[in-house]
């Protein structure tokens, strides 16, 4: 869904793989064809130098192939980076199959994924992503253990969005702490883009502490859904980019901090859910550095969601799932301050670090 910006010329005129745009030193891709079941998957393996590739997997429907290989080379090097900022012993993977999930998605697909899945023999784990819900998990754990994020009644953790929505909350306070003084959201104006699993549960979080929430969403049903269970106000304009406000969570699309709407920003802070936020990370990044906007990195305060799923790997219970998820908190400050010790973009002060872990290990294990 990052790709949107990227035009299909574009992506089409390197490389096919080694020399695509996103390709960042990507260690293994993998192609996964099935015609009985319609399946078109790219499972993308970024590093697992830390540990197995894990990351969800994205039901979309593409324009064409350059977009899926572009997005899963993007959102499985986020998953490297998630993971190492935060001390989790897992590496980066992400995969996509090209479809519409309403509509083609159907459990021989999942089955037959997760068969793709299992022939990798655990260097990839998948998860839920954007077009997956945590029966289609259920539905490629019959075929496979390398899967996370199943039932809680099948020995899961469940749905992770409630807790990825909880270190949103966390990094956006930290965020606010860093920005204002305070940590207190009470009063602050904060627009929520995209109101779907991860939406709902930070509207909520917003809303007990007394934020003035306005909720905006392609969705019209589920707006209304939203206002009436937490008397959030609904977006009425045509540019959110250009209201006024104190935060702006972007929760639905990745690449919404782009060319066209960076200079259009009004918000103090940005603190979001959705992976990739920015569409080019170093200029975008450093945009918003000279306008004095506080990015809270994405990858690092979105990975309540990983942390959720690696409990089932761990074996590691409910409270400490909200400790390690209240850590966002610290993290993001240690990040924002950092940056600013520095002189660096929120999200290069986050990238060197989780950066430097990887590095070290690598040296670790070749002694
Ligand atoms: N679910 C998780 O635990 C998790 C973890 C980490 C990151 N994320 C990221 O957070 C984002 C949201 O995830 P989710 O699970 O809530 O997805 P979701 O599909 O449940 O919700 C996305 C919402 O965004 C809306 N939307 C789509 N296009 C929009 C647009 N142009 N403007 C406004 N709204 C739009 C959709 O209608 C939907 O309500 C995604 O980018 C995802 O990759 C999710």
């Amino acid at each position: 869904m990052t790709s949107e910006l990227i035009s299909s010329k574009e992506l089409a005129k390197a490389d096919p793989v080694f020399g695509q745009v996103s390709f960042d030193d990507h260690e293994q891709i993998v192609f996964c064809n099935d015609k009985d079941t319609g399946l078109k998957a790219i499972i993308g393996i970024h590093n697992t130098v830390l540990g197995p590739a894990l990351g969800g997997t994205r039901m979309w429907n593409y324009n064409n192939e350059w977009e899926a290989l572009n997005d899963v080379l993007r959102l499985s090097r986020g998953m490297t980076f998630k993971s190492a900022i935060t001390g989790l012993n897992l590496g980066g993977g992400k995969a996509v199959i090209i479809g519409d999930a309403k509509t083609q998605k159907t459990p021989e697909l999942m089955r037959r994924f997760g068969e793709f899945v299992h022939s990798l023999s655990g260097k990839y784990i998948t998860a839920e992503d954007v077009g997956m819900a945590t029966e289609d998990m259920d539905t490629v754990r019959e075929v496979t253990p390398y899967v996370t994020g199943i039932s809680e009644s099948k020995g899961g953790a469940g749905n992770p969005s409630p807790i990825t929505a909880y270190g949103v909350f966390m990094g956006m306070k930290a965020a606010a702490k860093f920005r204002y003084g305070s940590d207190v959201l009470e009063d602050k104006s904060i627009f929520v883009q995209g109101i779907g699993h991860v939406g709902e549960g930070l509207v909520e979080h917003l809303v007990n502490e007394g934020a003035k929430v306005t909720i905006a969403d392609i969705n019209q049903e589920r707006l209304e859904e939203i206002r009436s269970k937490y008397g959030a106000t609904i977006y009425g304009g045509n540019d959110i980019y250009s209201e006024p406000m104190d935060i702006y969570a972007p929760c639905a699309l990745g690449a919404t901090i782009n060319d066209d709407t960076i200079y259009r920003i009004q918000a103090d802070i940005i603190a979001g859910a959705a992976n990739n936020q920015l569409a080019e990370e170093n200029k975008h990044g450093k945009i918003l550095q000279e306008r004095g906007i506080v990015y809270a990195p994405d990858f690092l305060i979105n990975a309540g969601g990983i942390i959720n799923v690696y409990a089932e790997l761990e074996n590691y219970d409910r409270q400490e799932i909200i400790r390690k998820t209240e850590n966002i908190y610290n993290t993001t400050l240690e990040i924002l301050d950092n940056a600013k010790v520095n002189n660096l973009t929120t999200n290069a002060a986050a990238l060197n670090i989780a950066r430097e872990r990887i590095e070290t290990r690598k040296r670790e294990n070749s002694k």
